[in-house]
């Protein structure tokens, strides 16, 4: 059942109504139900139960800070992939051994920094990748635990930005390159080799490509254990879906099985990487109507979140429910609408010809599945504010990424989010003089 439902003629945020956060918080806004991330979490951990695994949060998915601490708290793991996920994954509470390094392009700043932390491995996905960190390993005088992404080649059947399992995506090195750089790594003083990782891509609703890159990386495995090589973790990746506009994406159980099926008879320790599943359905976007405007060929209703709020749409023509926060009467007259952000962009569209009930400026409307890929992928552009973030649980709830305001940059106060400091005229003129002097 989700969190954020109709009750009492308006959308709740679980006990909470969504007009009074509006009206406490101020739009446009993220909010958050712990309900919803503490459930998704325990699918998992239930399924997994038996099984010697972790469960490392991919922390790209959302990074807010209160995010992660409450899935620190029920033992997650993170799967990080910059240095500022990982400095984000250790200050919500995360303990270094139960961190992943991920990604395609790491720098040795980053590596030294993640060996120095003590992490519990990196995940690499080239051989020019494991030589740099086989020198900055000997350099730090540390043994980096790997383990070496391979790309399996196998469509994950999702949306081709997000696919990453296929011979032509830059992700993990190619099946017929990965024998010879396991036993490059096994013979690297620096690099201490544990084992292979996947990641066939985002947004999985099917579980046969699970399958097969699973059963290959079975084969693969017994096949370098036959040639004396010891192979004991295996890193499975995320990938699995949620439901955006009735897609019927796996439960985690039967995932699980799937696991059971093909690699966990080899014994090895299990890493799952869960991103949105574990929070995709905890967030909505929360945005008020500026203005509806009637236009000869399309209709739009233009609100205050923008696609620097929710990329999505723009990037991916992605589809995401939108609530009017005040229930429509089941009998309300409905009206193809698209749904425009103030952006000075064609782009800037949250949804294209979406029939929704009468509204009028000021009313409030839900962006759902925005719990994530949305704040996360947020930008300043058009020199807009970041929008805050909220987390609610049961009848309460905490700002956990505040708004920054126009007086504090001016005042150059320390502002949360990305957006440096204006200089303020005083301190352009006393740049200037300095420079003269
Ligand atoms: C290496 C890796 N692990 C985990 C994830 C998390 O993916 P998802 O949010 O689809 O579970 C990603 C992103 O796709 C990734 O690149
Ligand atoms: N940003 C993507 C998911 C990318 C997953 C990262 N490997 C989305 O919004 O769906």
């Amino acid at each position: 059942m989700s969190v954020f439902a109709y009750r009492h003629g308006e959308l709740h945020a679980e006990a909470l109504p969504v007009s009074r956060l509006a009206a406490e918080v101020g739009t446009p806004f993220f909010c958050y139900s712990h309900a919803a991330i503490a459930s998704a979490y325990d699918e998992f951990a239930t399924a997994v139960k038996g099984l010697p695994a972790l469960v490392c949060y991919a922390l790209k998915a959302n990074s807010n800070l209160a995010v992660i601490a409450s899935l620190a708290r029920r033992g997650a793991g993170a799967d990080v992939v910059s240095e500022g996920e990982l400095r984000q994954a250790l200050a919500a509470g995360i303990p270094p051994e139960k961190i992943i390094f991920s990604g395609v392009g790491k720098t040795a700043a980053e590596m030294r920094f993640a060996l120095e932390t003590g992490i519990r491995q990196l995940n690499i996905e080239s051989l020019p990748e494991l030589r740099l960190l086989d020198q900055v390993a000997r350099a730090v005088g540390r043994k980096a635990p790997v383990a070496l992404r391979v790309n399996p080649d196998v469509d994950a059947r999702t949306h081709a930005k997000i696919s990453t399992g296929k011979a032509e995506n830059k992700f993990g090195i190619e099946l017929g390159l990965i024998r010879e750089a396991y036993r490059e790594a096994a013979g690297l003083a620096g690099i201490e080799v544990r084992g292979l990782a996947l990641h066939i891509g985002s947004q999985l609703t099917d579980l046969e490509p699970y399958r097969a890159a699973f059963t290959r990386l079975a084969e693969l495995t017994a096949e370098l254990r036959r040639q004396g090589l010891a192979v004991d973790r295996l890193d499975l990746g995320g990938g699995i879906g949620i439901a955006y506009r009735g897609e019927q994406p796996p439960s985690i159980a039967d995932y699980v099985r799937v696991v059971r099926e093909t690699v966990a008879p080899l014994g090895t320790e299990l890493v799952f990487e869960p991103g949105r599943r574990l929070v995709g359905n905890a967030g909505i976007l929360v945005s008020r109507v500026l203005f509806v405007k009637p236009g000869a060929s399309r209709d739009f209703v233009i609100i205050d979140a923008a696609m620097n709020d929710l990329l999505r749409p723009a990037l991916y023509d992605a589809y995401h429910a939108i609530l009017p926060v005040a229930e429509p009467a089941s009998d309300a007259p409905v009206k193809r609408f698209d749904v425009v952000g103030p952006i000075c962009e064609s782009g800037d569209r949250m949804a294209e010809q979406r029939p929704l009930p009468p509204l009028q400026p000021g009313d409030l409307l839900a962006i759902c599945q925005a719990g994530a890929y949305s704040a996360v992928m947020g930008s300043g552009y058009n020199t807009r504010l970041p929008a805050p973030e909220i987390l609610v649980h049961g009848d309460a709830f905490d700002i956990v990424r505040a708004r920054p305001d126009y007086q504090a940059i001016l005042a150059r106060d320390h502002v949360p989010g990305w957006l440096e400091p204006v200089p303020g005229p005083q301190s352009q003129a006393k740049g200037a003089r300095g420079a003269a002097e």
